[in-house]
């Protein structure tokens, strides 16, 4: 980050962005998050070396949603290693993130960590293994983030009445042996994941290791090996995105991850990572204007790692 002002850069940016007709919706399938202010907007980006720049709402906390798959994704690949993946794949999956169709035809498999169905299977995984798996979640994401993690009460249970299409997925993988655990379990702590709330600020810091080998850079703990820290940026760059995984690697070119609470993380290998806030959702259910914003930051940094 040494050679650019990153600061100056997002200023230019944020002005560049006025311009923006942002066509984005609130998500509303899980009601609860359509009552979030749509013009929200928050920027935090982190160096390995320490360096911080920001704009807007980045101090507030938000419903982090699919963002958490990657904390839970890096828990159970620490503790099971590359068995874990005789129960999901990673190959992008090229349709929505809560899609049921290529499952049957893979008896129970999903294609990636990062889709609801890959999710679900590593909430089942991180069950077998841990006593305790929120407070083991919490523990790691805390340890990430330096600080007490916020779980939203309101999202988990409006989710939970509304999880129609997260039930069916589950009890198919259910049904084809690829969920050891009671599936309401299951679904519970999924949600509860979902649930949890980080700003741009946290989230920024919480994925810094990802551009730092797996270490955090700020107390120097190896939190996951430098080889799964490398995997889990190839499974975020293919992943990442579902539908828009291509996209998202044509015009930004990072590894990265959205949730469908308008939050996407991505991170610049040896360099920075950038969390974006905008809750304004494009058809594919990622942030609209943090998709722009992201494609303007990588074009103008040359960020890319292509
Ligand atoms: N893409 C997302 O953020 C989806 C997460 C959401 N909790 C769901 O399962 O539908």
């Amino acid at each position: 980050m040494k050679d650019i002002n990153y600061q100056s850069v997002l200023d230019e940016i944020i002005h560049e962005l006025a311009e923006f007709e942002d066509k984005g919706e609130v998500a509303s399938y899980i009601p609860e998050l359509a009552k979030v202010s749509p013009e929200k907007f928050g920027v935090y980006i982190t160096g390995v070396e320490g360096q911080e720049c920001y704009t807007g709402d980045y101090q507030e906390r938000f419903s982090i949603q699919s963002i958490s798959k990657v904390f839970a994704l890096a828990l159970a690949f620490k503790n099971m290693g590359e068995s874990l993946w005789s129960r999901v794949g990673v190959e992008p999956s090229g349709d929505p993130f809560n899609s049921l169709v290529q499952l049957e035809h893979e008896k129970g498999i999903p294609r990636n960590p990062l889709i609801n169905a890959g999710a679900l299977v590593v909430c089942d995984v991180l069950i077998s293994i841990f006593k305790n798996p929120k407070d083991e979640l919490s523990a790691f994401v805390e340890n990430l983030m330096g600080g007490p993690v916020n779980f939203n009460l309101k999202v988990f249970l409006s989710e939970k009445k509304h999880a129609y299409v997260n039930a069916a997925l589950i009890n198919l993988m259910k049904a084809f042996g690829n969920i050891k655990n009671d599936v309401e379990e299951v679904l519970d702590f999924y949600f509860y994941q979902c649930s949890m709330e980080m700003s741009c600020q946290e989230l920024s810091k919480a994925f810094l290791l990802f551009a730092n080998k797996g270490k955090i850079p700020l107390t120097n703990e190896q939190m996951i090996k430098e080889i799964n820290s490398r995997r889990i940026n190839a499974i975020m760059q293919t992943c990442g995105f579902y539908d828009e995984a291509g996209e998202f690697a044509y015009k930004v070119g990072l590894p990265g991850k959205s949730g469908v609470g308008g939050g996407i993380i991505a991170v610049n290998p040896g360099i920075y990572s950038v969390a974006v806030w905008s809750p304004k959702l494009n058809a594919n259910g990622n942030s609209a204007k943090g998709m722009k914003f992201l494609e303007m930051l990588s074009a103008k940094t040359g960020s890319s790692i292509f």
